[in-house]
């Protein structure tokens, strides 16, 4: 068992075409460890989504370059949505078409920076 704060710590490992999906068992330990993230499927592909909701356009924009530059230093990036005091960011794994275990620890490490915003 993993809880969030060590799935918060843990670095995004590089990921290949070949590196696992997800099994159904350990999206459902994981997922228990980030509320508010829900499994969505696009297209077949299942993604990691959450809505942020935060009090202006300003802080929307820096919740969402704190999380680019979470994702330039791990090498793992979201799709962001942008609006006037929201926030949906979604994380799935290009490379193998849905879940790693990389989108559950980025999606806890996004729960902390947002955590960390002035609200
Ligand atoms: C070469 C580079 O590391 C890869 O293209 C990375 C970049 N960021 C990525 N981000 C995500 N979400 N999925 C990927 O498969 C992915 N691949």
């Amino acid at each position: 068992m993993v809880v969030m704060a060590e799935l918060a710590s843990m670095k995004c490992e590089a990921c290949r075409a070949e590196s696992p999906r997800a099994t159904a068992e350990e999206i459902n330990s994981y997922i228990a460890e980030i509320p508010g993230w829900k499994t969505v499927e696009h297209e077949g592909v299942l993604h990691l989504e959450r809505r942020y909701k935060v009090k202006d356009f300003a802080t929307a924009l820096e919740l969402t370059n704190k999380i680019g530059t979470l994702a330039e230093q791990e090498g793992h990036h979201p799709a962001i949505t942008l609006q006037w005091g929201l926030v949906d960011v979604a994380w799935w794994t290009h490379a193998i078409r849905g879940l790693h275990r990389n989108d559950f620890i980025m999606a806890a490490k996004t729960e902390e920076l947002f955590k960390a915003l002035k609200k």
